[in-house]
């Protein structure tokens, strides 16, 4: 059978604006199975990072059911959220968002740390692969954009996360890096069957993913 990580039916999505209701996901329909890798695209303002925050439990629907791991969110309360979110969920946005005050090997270790783990051969797969051998001291502040962005990309996957969800992850890379980086992403998310939501703007990264989705005028063509 099957694992349905990401499950969406007719969901809805409106924001009120100056007294006026904005739809902006409409009666959408998605289905994102273990491992499946997917390309999210879409203009700006199209609904894209609405759409992540949605199955990241940071916005609820205004109708329609959505569904993770198969269990139905309606019923989830803060509580079930975080949980899911600690244990099943990777996510890495543009701007890194890694935990200045530490290392690199804390800000990996962090959503260990969350789910009573240790550092294992995993995580020392995670640091060599993506060349962070000789940088676990370092302050994350100290390094560059493109060493930044593999520490994110390795602590969104320490917890081997059923979903990762991303955001421009390669956003702040020059195109050979980017690319680079992309490759180890598919790579290491494989290497658990983590699934992938990926927002870019970029046809070369996009054709990293299995999948494209693109989102326009609030509904979803594949
Ligand atoms: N909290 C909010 N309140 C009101 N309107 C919102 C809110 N969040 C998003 N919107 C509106 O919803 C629409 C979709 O926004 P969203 O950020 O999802 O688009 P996007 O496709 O991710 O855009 P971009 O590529 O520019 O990041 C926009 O018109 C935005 O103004």
């Amino acid at each position: 059978m099957t694992d349905q990580i990401v499950e969406l039916q007719k969901i809805t999505k409106e924001f009120i604006d100056g007294g006026v209701s904005h739809r902006v996901l409409d009666r959408i329909e998605l289905l994102l199975n273990a491992g499946d890798t997917v390309a999210l695209t879409g203009a700006s303002g199209s609904g894209k990072s609405t759409l992540l925050n949605l199955i990241a439990g940071f916005e609820r629907p205004n109708t329609g059911s959505l569904s993770l791991l198969s269990d139905d969110t309606s019923a989830w309360n803060d509580r079930h959220w975080s949980q899911f979110r600690k244990t099943s969920l990777g996510v890495v946005f543009q701007q890194f968002n890694l935990l200045t005050p530490l290392n690199v090997k804390d800000n990996i270790a962090f959503p260990l740390r969350l789910n009573g783990l240790n550092w294992d051969k995993w995580c020392e797969h995670l640091v060599q692969s993506l060349g962070l051998e000789g940088l676990l001291e370092r302050h994350v502040d100290t390094l560059s954009g493109g060493q930044q962005q593999r520490v994110a990309i390795a602590r969104s996957l320490a917890h081997k996360p059923k979903l990762l969800l991303a955001d421009e992850p390669t956003g702040n890379l020059d195109q050979t890096a980017s690319l680079e980086v992309m490759k180890l992403l598919c790579q290491l998310a494989g290497e658990h069957n983590t699934s992938i939501l990926m927002v870019t703007h970029s046809l070369e990264c996009a054709d990293f993913m299995q999948r494209r989705w693109h989102l326009d005028n609030g509904q979803v063509h594949e």
